[in-house]
């Protein structure tokens, strides 16, 4: 019989945020590699990689074991300030012991052919996956995900058709409207099938929308609507002025 989706846990946090987001990314890597010998992480692009600079320098990361994808992507070539792979790997990736290998970015070969573009991501994926899981969609171990003040996460935006995508892992919009407005995005079935997934949202711009999202989930929010199946775990790491209009209750966080 199918378990609902676990609720969501919400940390906010005065200060701190970033570190505590570190001790939580080094616990999953550990219980993946203890389980598993490697963690399967996606990223975002956005606010997001700021967050991520604890991981620099700190002992307890084991690089060699990380395999990253990115949960959407821009159309632009890899070095172009609007690719998500470009920020992470300012932020990130340069200054770190990851072998290139293991950071899966989409193949620039096929830039001015978006179709071919998601099959060869989704293909990626399905060599990353289906030769170690047996699951119809990959489970990674942990999305970090952000969200846009209109609701949206990944590139998957109010309205937009690809919210009712069920079979395919990467899909791909040429009318994005946020820009640029080419782009590729992992599909609900990726994100929900995750055994976690973690939000990432501060400031008070993001203070409206996360109390849609999480206190009005009926709403259908594109970011709403990522629930990992049981026994998937959602977390939503906040800061105080992103959570100032959230009435859902908020945890507790120890690392
Ligand atoms: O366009 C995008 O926006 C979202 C949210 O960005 P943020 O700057 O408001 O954090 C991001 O998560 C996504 O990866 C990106 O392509």
């Amino acid at each position: 019989m199918h378990q609902p989706p676990n609720p969501p846990t919400v940390y906010s946090f005065s200060t701190g945020l970033s570190s505590a987001l570190t001790s939580f990314i080094v616990k999953a890597q550990k219980e993946s590699i203890e389980k598993k010998g490697r963690f399967t992480v996606a990223l975002s692009g956005g606010s997001l990689p700021k967050q991520l600079k604890g991981l620099i320098n700190n002992p307890g990361v084991r690089w060699d074991k990380w395999q990253v994808f990115y949960a959407d992507e821009r159309v632009v070539p890899l070095d172009h300030p609007d690719s998500n792979h470009h920020l992470c790997a300012t932020e990130i990736f340069q200054r770190v012991p990851i072998p290139p290998a293991n950071i899966h970015t989409l193949d620039p070969a096929f830039l001015d052919d978006l179709e071919e573009l998601s099959d060869a991501y989704e293909k990626e994926l399905i060599r990353e996956f289906a030769q170690k899981d047996s699951a119809r969609f990959p489970v990674f171990d942990l999305i970090l995900l952000g969200i846009g003040s209109d609701g949206h996460t990944c590139s998957l935006f109010p309205g937009h058709e690809l919210l009712v995508e069920e079979d395919r892992w990467v899909a791909y919009l040429e009318d994005s409207p946020k820009p640029p407005p080419k782009r590729i995005t992992f599909t609900y079935p990726v994100l929900n099938h995750a055994a976690r997934v973690a939000f990432v949202a501060t400031g008070e711009g993001k203070a409206d929308v996360l109390s849609a999202i999480l206190d009005r989930p009926e709403g259908g929010l594109p970011a709403s609507r990522v629930r990992p199946v049981h026994p998937g775990q959602l977390y939503w790491f906040v800061d105080d002025n992103a959570s100032a209009k959230l009435q859902y209750p908020k945890s507790s966080f120890s690392a």
